[in-house]
């Protein structure tokens, strides 16, 4: 699909999850249209709209839709938990389902309603080193980095380490020199956690390709397998982000996570704006 094909503008969605925010674009019954360069210059705060992902959502293959993610530097996102559960909700509410079946590049992921709140299952966690994936074969619990921390894989790689105070992390330091360590050949997103108790922890994140954020869904699934493998919390847990809370259950069939969607306006991208991304 070409811009040019859509003359009138692209419509599109803001929303966010616990202030992980998104500029969510439908492109069911038409085909993807974005491209690095789309995404690039959509995500710019002050020439585009800004968002820490942007999500497209596709028509269903054998699935009732199909969701790709793209990071504000142009960079595809595996896996984002809190964009899936923000699409899952506008989509349930749109067909007065509750059960929804979504396609990514991971793989099928399943989004429920209960009690309204959303629900998705994230699926298991890659607890292999070329699944992450790491630069050389090694378990992933214990690291070879100052911190010991633990890699783990949600369709995106995560790095989590243990910290006595979340607080008092200089994430912007931290993140990025992890983000970019040569142990992770597709860089990392950077986690970083405090356990408050066996049930209730408070985590903040480093994003790659995005940098810090207020939540990020995958990394939470990704915190709460770290702790639960380590043996410092249950695989039920309660989670406290910059930007809010999920509930974390890390179960046989995968690592479910439940929190709170916002559907901030609806806008559209005028066909100017368009025209200058394809140059
Ligand atoms: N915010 C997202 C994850 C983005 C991960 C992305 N930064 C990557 O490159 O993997 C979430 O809620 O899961």
């Amino acid at each position: 699909m070409q811009m040019q094909d859509i003359p009138s503008g692209l419509p599109f969605m803001k929303m966010h999850g616990l202030g992980n925010d998104f500029v969510v674009i439908d492109s069911r019954g038409r085909g993807a249209v974005t491209t690095a360069a789309l995404a690039q210059a959509i995500g710019d705060r002050h020439r585009g709209v800004g968002f820490d992902q942007l999500a497209e959502i596709l028509d269903g293959v054998g699935t009732d839709i199909c969701l790709d993610f793209w990071n504000s530097d142009g960079s595809r996102a595996g896996a984002c938990g809190n964009a899936t559960r923000c699409v899952a909700a506008h989509v349930m509410a749109e067909t007065g389902r509750d059960r929804l079946t979504i396609r990514t590049v991971r793989g099928v992921l399943e989004a429920r309603s209960v009690a309204g709140v959303t629900w998705v299952n994230m699926g298991p966690p890659q607890l292999d080193w070329n699944e992450v994936p790491l630069a050389r074969a090694m378990e992933v619990t214990g690291l070879p980095l100052p911190g010991a921390p633990t890699a783990v894989g949600m369709g995106n790689p995560h790095c989590v380490f243990v910290v006595p105070d979340a607080e008092a992390v200089a994430l912007t330091e931290e993140g990025p020199r992890v983000e970019t360590d040569p142990l992770f050949p597709e860089k990392t997103n950077v986690e970083y956690v405090e356990v408050r108790n066996r049930s209730e922890v408070r985590m903040r994140v480093w994003e790659r390709g995005t940098g810090v954020t207020l939540a990020c869904g995958s990394g939470a699934c990704a915190t709460v397998v770290a702790t639960a493998l380590r043996g410092l919390t249950e695989r039920q847990v309660k989670m406290e982000l910059d930007g809010g809370w999920l509930e974390l259950d890390w179960r046989e069939d995968g690592v479910w996570m439940g929190g709170p969607v916002a559907h901030v306006f609806d806008g559209h991208f005028s066909a100017s704006f368009l025209a200058l991304v394809e140059g």
